[in-house]
């Protein structure tokens, strides 16, 4: 899959158009599984649905197998399966028959085997024949992994596909998706959960108001974030100069520390602010710690 010198404005009445891409390029190897990441308004939906063919670039290309997405779209859109953001269906057939509705789409007749061993992958065997309204928000989401994975797409791109959805169906899904990758389906991933990011993903690449800003692997981000943090609970404020580098997650707070003897000047400056600490530990910085790093690090640009 590439993308070069990709760019996307949107025009927006009495205003300058917006800019939503700003010559992305990039590559994803065969077999590789790559994750998009980025914050609310990034682009990577709008990055998703070039690639899909479902909106225009305004200049650059995009190919998918060797495939560029507009003048040869069948033989690219063949070579994907999509699982997009919404949940978007119709209501009155079953699991089943959008699966072979689907298949239909691609020109599959015989697709019964195939689809019996999506439903048993994604948990959805027991439901094949209840109505697509009757299900919940969670099942409805693995039929639209299984609807995007009907036709066996070398290439498999999943928008945000764990945005809300339990820990089991987390589980079913990236057990699913990593056994396809490992049978050397191609994975591209958008997802604001880091933690799966980094647990699941060979290399990374960081969109901040539609320019790539950090591309490498996974290995390579957190150990460019090498540094340790102190995590800690407490009910205390903590001191401003201290409060602007802190992580805050309801009670937990987390604290950059640039080496290892910097732990003990953070202790000392919170013991001295008065601040009651509780169920201390020491740890490495994750992929939030980039992710947070880099996008501070940006400074707002002009025209959006
Ligand atoms: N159809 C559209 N018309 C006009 N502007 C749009 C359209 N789609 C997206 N945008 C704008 O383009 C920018 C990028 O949006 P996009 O949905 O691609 O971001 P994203 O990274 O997917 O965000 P999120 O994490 O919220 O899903 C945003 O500023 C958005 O408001």
């Amino acid at each position: 899959m590439r993308f070069e010198g990709v760019e996307k404005r949107y025009a927006r009445q009495g205003a300058a158009p917006l800019q939503a891409l700003q010559g992305v390029s990039f590559d994803i190897q065969p077999g590789e599984f790559f994750g998009l990441l980025g914050p609310n308004g990034a682009g990577k939906t709008t990055l998703i649905s070039l690639l899909a063919g479902l909106a225009r670039a305004s200049a650059g290309r995009i190919e998918v197998m060797g495939h560029e997405v507009v003048s040869d779209y069948a033989a690219a859109r063949r070579a994907l399966g999509i699982v997009p953001q919404e949940l978007v269906f119709d209501p009155f057939f079953s699991v089943r028959e959008t699966l072979r509705i689907q298949s239909g789409y691609f020109g599959l007749r015989r697709n019964e085997a195939w689809i019996d061993e999506l439903l048993e992958a994604l948990g959805l065997a027991d439901k094949a024949g209840a109505n697509m309204r009757q299900l919940s928000g969670g099942m409805k989401r693995r039929v639209l992994v299984a609807q995007a994975l009907v036709h066996r797409p070398p290439v498999i791109v999943l928008d945000e596909p764990t945005a809300g959805v339990d820990v089991e169906l987390r589980q079913t899904l990236w057990a699913f998706i990593s056994r396809l990758n490992r049978a050397g389906h191609t994975v591209l991933l958008t997802t604001h959960y880091l933690e799966e990011a980094e647990a699941l993903c060979h290399r990374i690449a960081m969109l901040k108001q539609g320019r790539v800003v950090a591309l490498d692997r996974t290995a390579a981000l957190l150990a460019g974030a090498a540094h340790p943090v102190l995590r800690f609970k407490t009910d205390d404020a903590l001191p401003a100069a201290l409060a602007a580098q802190a992580r805050v997650t309801g009670r937990t707070v987390q604290l950059p520390a640039r080496e290892v003897h910097g732990i003990e000047t953070l202790l000392a400056s919170l013991r001295q602010a008065g601040v009651r600490i509780e169920d201390l530990e020491i740890g490495r910085a994750d992929l939030e710690d980039v992710f947070l790093g880099l996008m501070a690090a940006q400074a707002p640009e002009a025209g959006r």
